[in-house]
């Protein structure tokens, strides 16, 4: 049917042909189903199905087998709809983007306890924007790139550190988790406020766990009822203890964060504080709100690092068979004995960079995912997402699609991430990857802002562990990859391996390539700050 045309209509007809038409659009989306899903029970919805599992993610893998790429859950009365391959997460995460790019609301883990100022999980409204678009500088690849020379030296202490532990235990197993945690959280801490970490223990590191703690706590599922019902926070402080709980989670966190920025702009050398609150103060924005935006940053690299890093010591452990002799084999010819692989090898270290890409692929540090919320009626697939749906893309789903990642995908096989033509070849590695989907970073306005100093750091640790050691299960310990830590942030259980050095010359190049950390820092970092046109 052609529609008539309006200018010859009157314009009552007018105004009744477009309501006709309005009233036919509304009634026919009303009409579209919502995406197929488990049946929710009367008011709990699929609470009790969800409240059962631990491993949330896989139960949701094992539901997207039978209902599909996109399914719809009821949880606390709110519609949550799943997403479970990489097409359908970035259709609506990134393509639209700008409908799906806000987090469910928090009432006591972010509204009270961080007014609003968390970095993931605040509104995604003109003051995070802001946020994202002050920090694009300092985390886009440029930067990442000019920050690689201190990656290297945290890197290089990290050996130096499981060398002595070696030669102290012997083959009995290193405890390698602290020495990890302190690499990546110095990497972290000497480019965000110009000091290094001494140990895994370090006072800093504890302060910012306590952070962390109290935010998983607090923003748990069922923590307090006020999230389920957040009209509970209108009641008087009197009748909702939550209120003074979250003041306190505030000022110790705000704490943290002043402290940090204080002596960030105290520190000698270039820093990213120093950068961003030159950038913050020309644009107006507080300087309480500054200190918390770096904190935040320092906050989320933390662990998400070192966790990547624990994962990459399961796979050589537990599948070490299928790559490390490789891996070792590409150094040997890229970079031989004489001296520690570095970035300047890596466009002949492809290999390394798939070993990284297959570590966060098959073992996620959130496999759960993130949730985004969106505020607009939406349809898709020919179902209709409903306004206030909680959008969360199951990234643990989404890694084990054969039809995007190949065969196997429960498998560790970095040859995956190659083409057929140079996975076979013994020496350097050249190709670069192939154009598969990233993982493990988010979609979309709200993706990881850090994932280029995360992949820069990975890529420069893996390579000079492989290049120095092997690296076993401890004598009699096995180590079952599934043995997970459930949380938002999945890490491995708890355990020692033993990181052998690959023969003499790893001592002998390690003591020669020693320096004055401390001094070479402030150096490094001044040589950030020449690059970036920024001021020390
Ligand atoms: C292996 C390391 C890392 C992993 C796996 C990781 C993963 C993630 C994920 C999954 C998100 C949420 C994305 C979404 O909702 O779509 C995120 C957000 C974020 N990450 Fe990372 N990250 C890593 C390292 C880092 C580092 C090193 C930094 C900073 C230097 C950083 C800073 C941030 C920030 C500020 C956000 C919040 C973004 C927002 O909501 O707008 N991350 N990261």
């Amino acid at each position: 049917m052609q529609p008539p045309d309006l200018q010859q209509l009157n314009p009552i007809l007018a105004v009744g042909f477009l309501a006709f038409i309005l009233v036919r659009w509304r009634f026919h989306r009303s009409r579209l189903s919502l995406p197929p899903g488990p049946k929710p029970l009367p008011v709990i919805g699929n609470m009790h199905q969800l409240a059962r599992t631990s491993y949330q993610w896989l139960q949701l893998q094992r539901w997207s087998a039978a209902y599909g790429p996109v399914m719809h859950l009821r949880v606390a009365g709110r519609p949550l709809v799943v997403l479970s391959t990489h097409a359908a997460a970035w259709d609506l995460l990134a393509r639209r983007g700008a409908r799906y790019s806000d987090r469910p609301r928090l009432v006591v883990a972010v509204e009270l306890a961080t007014r609003n100022l968390h970095g993931a999980m605040r509104p995604y409204d003109a003051a995070y924007r802001q946020t994202r678009k002050l920090q694009a500088p300092l985390l886009g690849p440029p930067a990442a790139d000019r920050y690689r020379p201190v990656q290297e030296l945290e890197s290089r202490q990290l050996l130096v550190d499981l060398l002595g532990e070696y030669e102290r235990e012997g083959e009995t197993g290193q405890d390698f988790s602290p020495l990890v945690e302190r690499t990546t959280g110095s990497i972290i801490y000497a480019l965000l406020y110009g000091y290094r970490l001494k140990s895994g223990d370090d006072q800093a590191l504890r302060d910012a766990h306590v952070v962390q703690d109290n935010f998983s706590r607090a923003a748990k599922t069922g923590a307090y009822l006020v999230d389920l019902f957040p009209v509970l926070n209108h009641l008087p402080r009197a009748l909702a203890p939550w209120k003074a709980e979250a003041d306190a989670l505030f000022r110790i966190e705000a704490d943290l964060h002043t402290a940090n920025f204080q002596k960030g702009l105290a520190s000698p050398g270039w820093n990213f504080t120093k950068q961003f609150s030159a950038s913050c103060e020309a644009s107006g924005v507080p300087t309480f709100q500054t200190a918390w935006s770096v904190g935040d940053t320092s906050l989320a690299g933390l662990d998400t690092s070192s966790i990547a890093l624990e994962w990459f010591v399961v796979a050589c452990v537990a599948h070490g068979k299928r790559f490390v002799a490789k891996a070792q084999q590409v150094l040997d010819e890229v970079v031989g004995r004489d001296r520690l692989p570095t970035f300047e090898d890596r466009p002949r270290l492809a290999y390394i960079d798939a070993v990284v890409q297959e570590t966060l692929r098959w073992r996620l540090v959130s496999p759960g995912g993130i949730p985004h919320l969106t505020k607009q009626e939406d349809t898709y697939m020919g179902f209709r997402i409903p306004a206030g749906s909680v959008v969360l893309p199951n990234y643990w789903a989404i890694t084990r699609d054969a039809s995007v990642f190949g065969a196997d995908p429960d498998s560790f096989v970095p040859e995956r991430w190659l083409d057929a033509d140079d996975s076979g070849s013994g020496g350097g590695i050249t190709t670069p990857l192939k154009n598969l989907p990233q993982t493990g970073f988010g979609f979309g306005r709200r993706s990881c802002p850090g994932r280029h100093v995360a992949l820069n750091g990975l890529f420069v640790v893996v390579a000079q562990l492989l290049w120095a050691f092997e690296i076993e299960a401890a004598p009699g310990k096995e180590v079952d990859d599934t043995d997970w830590v459930d949380g938002v942030l999945v890490k491995p259980k708890h355990f020692k391996a033993v990181f052998r050095p690959r023969g003499p010359w790893v001592r002998d190049v390690l003591s020669s390539q020693q320096r004055d950390g401390e001094d070479d820092l402030v150096a490094l970092l001044d040589r950030v700050a020449v690059g970036s046109g920024g001021k020390s």
